[in-house]
């Protein structure tokens, strides 16, 4: 379905709605590679069986550390950040998203590059911190998961726009510690209405599902269109 398409040619630059742009390169090899390092602590937090002492003392040198990062210069809300994917794609994301952001070590994080099919493509291997059921992803973060990769799909293609509506269906378990795939594509619009579908897959196989329908973001000076 493809009623009134209006893709923008170019991707919107976000300095133009008043934020603030850094280049992924721009990072500090030491704050990404700090934030993998805060990924796996994460990980032996969730589940260490260690004795008092040390987790006495493990505590004590994460406060530290906590207490180093906290007062220096921070990166405002809202930061965005720019990434140039495989073909020099431009693609623009929150430095700090829930599920894609470099700086959050709370992210997997998940990266989409263009996929030969159309569409978008990624690989994520989620850590036992990412648990539900016992052994699996929690169904919510699946839905985070699909969200991304939807609104990703839409950004890509030129319509970056936030979620109207979202629909999963959970079609069989999905594992952690195990590679995932996860696909998105823009399935059609209407007026500021970009419909995308995504999957996640194991093993081939498709665990989780979701289309949504994404409202486009009304560029600088086309308000109404
Ligand atoms: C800022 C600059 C950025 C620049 C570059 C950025 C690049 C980034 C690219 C890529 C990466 C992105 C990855 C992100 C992934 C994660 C996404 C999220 O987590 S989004 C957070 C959760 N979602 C919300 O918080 C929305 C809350 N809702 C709203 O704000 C509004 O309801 C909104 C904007 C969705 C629509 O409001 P209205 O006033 O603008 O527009 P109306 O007129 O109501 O709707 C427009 C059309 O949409 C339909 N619509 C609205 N709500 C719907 C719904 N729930 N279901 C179905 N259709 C709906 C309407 O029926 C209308 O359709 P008709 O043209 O008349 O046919």
């Amino acid at each position: 379905m493809t009623v009134d398409a209006k893709p923008v040619a170019e991707l919107p630059d976000p300095r133009d709605y008043g934020l603030a742009v850094v280049g992924e390169e721009e990072l500090p090899a030491e704050l990404t590679s700090l934030v993998a390092e805060v990924r796996s602590l994460v990980d032996a937090v969730a589940h260490t069986r260690a004795g008092d002492e040390e987790l006495s003392a493990a505590r004590a040198s994460v406060a530290e550390a906590a207490a180093r990062l906290r007062g220096g210069p921070r990166h405002e809300i809202g930061t965005m950040v720019r990434h140039i994917r495989d073909g020099g794609r431009v693609e623009y994301g929150t430095l700090t998203n829930l599920v894609a952001g470099p700086t959050n070590a709370a992210a997997p994080p998940l990266r989409l590059d263009t996929a030969p099919e159309g569409g978008l493509r990624a690989q994520v291997r989620l850590n036992g911190t990412y648990q539900g059921p016992p052994g699996l992803v929690h169904g919510g973060w699946l839905a985070a998961l699909l969200d991304q990769a939807l609104g990703a799909a839409a950004g890509a293609e030129g319509m970056p726009g936030l979620t109207a509506h979202l629909d999963v269906d959970y079609r069989r378990p999905t594992p952690l510690n195990t590679p995932l795939e996860i696909t998105s594509r823009v399935t059609g619009t209407e007026r500021r209405k970009v419909f995308v579908a995504a999957e996640i897959r194991h093993g081939g196989e498709v665990t989780a599902e979701g289309t949504a329908v994404m409202v486009r973001i009304d560029l600088p000076g086309e308000e109404g269109a």
